[in-house]
């Protein structure tokens, strides 16, 4: 029984620190959430990821696609590639979070988990080009996956927060520097799942 209660209500492990994650379900209303799914599953140019992990590279579990703005930057020289165009769609969502996250945003990186299968592995998004305590804010649309959250000086320190269809997580504060997350592989049956991480880059 011990397991089932181990979740409250809002799917999170008790405890969650609130000074580093804000999360806002029914963000994007349910059918609202349905369209935009399947039309950027349809629509969008997905492209698989090639890493290098310890001299090995390694397809990354899920595709992925970067937008944002296509002046102000020089891309190359941060290390990045040139991103491609925003959508009107995905404007339109980048003015609705805006005030919700109190900055501006220059990008959007957008992952599609096809199945249980995709992830993304224990990582922190603390690229110097975004400073030291980002605000990134997270879209998730589809399938619920949970999203675990673990220090990176003590593994034991672990949470999860279940991302809902339509929710909007708010990652701050020393959630990159002192935080790693991730969306972990599951054997169960699940469906597609869009998720949107609006960036702001600010050059070195
Ligand atoms: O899919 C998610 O909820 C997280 C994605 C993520 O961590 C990233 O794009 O850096
Ligand atoms: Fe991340």
């Amino acid at each position: 029984m011990e397991q089932l209660s181990f979740f409250s209500e809002a799917g999170q492990t008790p405890g969650l620190p609130g000074e580093v994650l804000e999360y806002l379900p029914g963000f994007i209303s349910a059918p609202e959430g349905y369209n935009m799914l399947s039309g950027m599953i349809e629509h969008t140019p997905w492209t698989q990821k090639i890493v290098k992990m310890y001299d090995k590279e390694v397809i990354t579990p899920r595709l992925s696609a970067w937008y944002g703005d296509p002046e102000g930057l020089d891309y190359n020289a941060l290390g990045k590639s040139t991103p491609l165009t925003w959508t009107n769609e995905l404007l339109r969502l980048k003015k609705l979070i805006e005030p919700v996250a109190g900055i501006s945003f220059n990008s959007v990186l957008l992952n599609y988990y096809r199945d249980g299968q995709d992830s993304v592995t224990w990582h922190s998004d603390n690229e110097t080009v975004m400073g030291s305590h980002p605000v990134i804010a997270s879209l998730s649309l589809g399938q619920v996956r949970p999203f675990d959250i673990r220090k990176k000086a003590d593994h034991s320190e672990k949470y999860t927060i279940k991302l809902e269809h339509g929710s909007l997580l708010l990652m701050k504060g020393d959630l990159q520097a002192k935080w790693d997350h991730r969306i972990a592989k599951s054997s169960k049956t699940m469906g597609a799942r869009l998720n949107l991480t609006f960036r702001k880059i600010i050059g070195q």
